[in-house]
């Protein structure tokens, strides 16, 4: 049986956009644009391990919020969960500080600029349709 290893991304809302990273590493993913995340430790829980690798990544501190159902398969053998997430009042702007090399809050009409990893695209879909303000107007996706 094959053991699938979580990575959690966020889907992390201020001010009715959503982050967007782009990662500069390994080769084959720099630059590409990716829920900020990464994989939940052995022992972890995912929620925990969101709030982590956001403050590892962007040095925000964040508050987790639900997580959006579904799961999408990554390279064998990780899946990727989202969650959505939201900064705690008085968090530090996010920055890109490691795994990215630029960051951009996405508004409404902007979520489909930006080149997406193309095994974010599903995940994405699914979770515009759990975010409340940002669903309204929504395109639904590349070539929509
Ligand atoms: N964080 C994140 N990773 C993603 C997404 N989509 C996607 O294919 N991935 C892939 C990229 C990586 O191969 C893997 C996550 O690895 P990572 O490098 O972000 O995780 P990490 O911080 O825990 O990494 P590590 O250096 O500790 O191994 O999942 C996404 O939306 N967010």
């Amino acid at each position: 049986m094959t053991e699938h290893i979580v990575v959690v991304g966020a889907a992390l809302v201020d001010d009715g956009r959503l982050l967007a990273a782009r990662r500069s590493a390994p080769a084959e993913l720099a630059g590409r644009w990716e829920l900020p995340g990464g994989k939940v430790e052995p022992g972890e829980t995912a929620d925990a391990a969101l709030v982590r690798e956001l403050r590892e990544e962007l040095g925000v501190d964040a508050e987790p919020g639900m997580r959006v159902p579904g799961e999408w398969p990554l390279r064998p053998p990780y899946v990727l969960h989202v969650w959505t997430a939201r900064l705690r009042p008085g968090s530090p702007a996010p920055q890109p500080l490691q795994d990215h090399d630029a960051l951009r809050w996405l508004g409404l009409d902007e979520i489909w600029d930006v080149d997406w990893l193309d095994q974010d695209v599903p995940a994405l879909r699914q979770t515009l349709t759990r975010l409340g303000d940002l669903r309204t107007d929504v395109r639904e996706g590349p070539g929509a």
